[in-house]
């Protein structure tokens, strides 16, 4: 119900009100005025009749009374005019003239009381108005009624009763308030239109604003407000549409700018306010995990983080990481749906080998199977998994893809993924540089920790990661073996054919060494032809075995050196790890006591260290 309707109806209610509140006081005064007028008027015929009474005793007329009564009924409106007498002039004058009846109850009452009684009554449809009025005898009159009479001062000698009609007077009454009425209510009615020709401006300047504001609401910001007066209310259409255009034009720029941020292309009919504040909640949620992932240590960690992004603030559950090796030459598979992992679930496992079948990996574009249903061969869902779509996102590092998100859905959630694909984007961009970052970072580490000539770790490695490998070892309650070894007289393969040729001896030699162990051993390059292995979980005897197996290879490796072939032999010497010492270093300097045992002991042999040998340390 608009302000109109409820305005009108207030007043119609209040004017109802009022009308009925008139009407009953105007009924009641009316019905008041009439009763005394009437009383007054059959007070003032009583008043007649007794003096016309007395006048006929007087002159010895009474005998005409009846007559007399019979002409006063000819005033308007008298419809019965009687006298009775009281019982003491019965005893006096008898019963009396021919036309005097009995008293009735209410003219005996009046007598016995010396009262007026005045009584209203319906008689055929009519409405009649009836007065009894006793006559008191008095002395003080003229004439003095004692003197005829023989009764006592204040006795009632009779009563005159006369009934009216006053249906006349009740009929005018009820003219007079219809008039009241119908005027009132015209004036009601005029007032009420009037009040709804200055109310419409506010009615219909409030629903246009209603309306305005819930158009806002849905994202338009195009609705005016039509300005009807120049009034406050005007003002108010006024305010509203500049407020109106200013959102609208703030609203559109925001809108552009963080569109232009995501990417987003803008959906016909949506609301342009929410579309407007998720965007920038998505904007300002990729900042925070920016922020987030520029704190964390590792690659892993920014991994781990974007998976929990994908799961969390995405709702992702099938999807795949994938980074690209420095090389170029190799994909690995980092998490997959979630959890880490090393292989692939959901592509051809081809792509770890071979990048280049990898079609992200490949353009350096977004590969949407949903727009181009199996544009990528290598996506290949296992069969258990039914139906499935992919959009793949490449994260370009150094201007090339360094890192892959693979987003995997059923057809039904298509248009979901399409939608958060913009945002999804906004948060590989944020990621790309830190990443890119933390892969430099890496690398130059890795660098400081590697020997770059074979590739193998080199002694300030183990200097950071001896504290780590210790522990593992007391934890398990294990064993790890010291190896220490020297090639021999290398000083002669430079002096002889120069020093490339013994870089290549080198070379050769720590790739003997890295296939002699297992991936988790730590082979590292400790001095110039010094090396040092750590077996881990290995007693000294079992590392005597692998010893003497890495000491024939190279005894029995052939080094091609131009047109010389060249053979070299290695003395290897070794501790144990806490067998021999409860610290590292401790048997480090063990395993190369060892080793130098096996030089002097004419190179080509593996020692196992004893602890004689320490005791006579002073010979080193
Ligand atoms: N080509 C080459 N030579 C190196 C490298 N690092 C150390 N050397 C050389 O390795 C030689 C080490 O020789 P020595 O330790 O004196 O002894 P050796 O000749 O190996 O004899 P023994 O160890 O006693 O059997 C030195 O001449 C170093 O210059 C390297 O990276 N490349």
């Amino acid at each position: 119900m608009n302000l109109n309707t409820k305005v009108t109806l207030f007043f119609i209610a209040i004017a109802v009100t009022l009308m009925a509140v008139l009407v009953a006081i105007s009924l009641y005064a009316f019905r008041s005025f009439s009763i005394a007028s009437a009383t007054e008027h059959i007070r003032t015929a009583g008043e007649v009749v007794r003096v016309h009474l007395t006048e006929s005793m007087i002159n010895g007329v009474i005998d005409r009374r009846e007559s007399f009564l019979k002409r006063m009924l000819e005033v308007q409106g008298l419809r019965s005019a009687r006298v009775v007498r009281s019982p003491e002039l019965e005893r006096q004058f008898g019963q009396g003239l021919n036309m005097e009846s009995r008293p009735d109850a209410i003219e005996r009452q009046v007598m016995a009381g010396g009262r007026a009684t005045f009584e209203i009554f319906e008689e055929d449809g009519e409405t009649m108005f009836r007065g009894t009025i006793p006559y008191i005898a008095t002395s003080h009159g003229t004439p003095n009624c004692l003197q005829c009479h023989q009764v006592s001062e204040g006795s009632v000698l009779g009563a005159v009763t006369m009934t009216m009609s006053i249906d006349g007077l009740r009929d005018k009454a009820l003219w007079t308030v219809a008039g009241i009425t119908g005027a009132v209510a015209l004036f009601a009615l005029l007032l009420v239109l009037l009040l709804r020709r200055l109310l419409r401006p506010i009615s219909e300047t409030a629903t246009a604003v209603e309306h305005a504001v819930q158009r806002a609401l849905d994202g338009d910001f195009k609705a005016h407000v039509e300005q009807q007066t120049n009034d406050e209310i005007g003002q108010i259409a006024n305010d509203m549409n500049r407020l109106l255009r200013f959102l609208d034009n703030g609203l559109n720029r925001i809108g552009m700018s963080v569109a232009r941020l995501t990417e987003r292309p803008a959906t016909p009919g949506e609301n342009l306010l929410t579309a407007t504040i998720d965007m920038v909640d998505g904007l300002s949620k990729a900042s925070h995990f920016k922020q987030a992932i520029e704190e964390d240590e590792t690659k892993s960690e920014i991994y781990q983080r974007l998976s929990t992004t994908l799961q969390q603030e995405f709702g992702r559950g099938e999807f795949s990481l994938y980074e690209i090796a420095s090389n170029k030459k190799q994909m690995k598979s980092i998490i997959v749906d979630g959890e880490a992992a090393d292989g692939c679930r959901w592509c051809d496992p081809e792509i770890l080998v071979r990048p280049e079948a990898c079609r992200v990996r490949r353009t350096g574009h977004v590969v949407d199977s949903i727009d181009n249903p199996g544009i990528c061969y290598a996506f290949q869902p296992p069969a258990e998994a039914g139906e499935r779509r992919h959009v793949c996102f490449p994260i370009i590092q150094s201007g090339a893809v360094g890192s892959i998100v693979q987003i995997v859905c059923t057809p039904d959630e298509e248009n979901k993924l399409h939608e958060c694909a913009p945002l999804l984007q906004v948060y590989l961009r944020e990621t790309a540089p830190v990443l890119e970052t933390k892969r430099l970072m890496e690398s130059l580490r890795d660098s400081t920790l590697r020997d770059p000539m074979t590739g193998l770790n080199n002694r300030r490695f183990l200097e950071e990661y001896v504290e780590t490998l210790v522990a593992g070892v007391q934890r398990k309650r294990a064993h790890a073996a010291v190896l220490m070894l020297d090639l021999d007289y290398f000083k002669m393969v430079n002096d002889t054919y120069g020093h490339d040729a013994g870089d290549a001896v080198i070379k050769a030699l720590s790739t003997v060494l890295k296939q002699s162990v297992r991936a988790s051993d730590l082979v590292i390059r400790y001095g110039g032809e010094e090396f040092l292995i750590v077996l881990l979980d290995s007693t000294a005897e079992q590392a005597c075995v692998i010893a003497e197996k890495i000491r024939t290879e190279v005894e029995a490796l052939k080094i091609q050196i131009g047109s010389t072939v060249l053979k070299k032999t290695i003395s290897i010497g070794i501790a144990d790890f806490p067998g021999d010492s409860s610290t590292f270093w401790q048997a480090v300097k063990f395993a190369d006591i060892a080793l130098y045992q096996a030089k002097e002991t004419g190179r080509n042999r593996v020692i196992r260290f004893t602890p004689e040998m320490w005791s006579n340390n002073e010979d080193y």
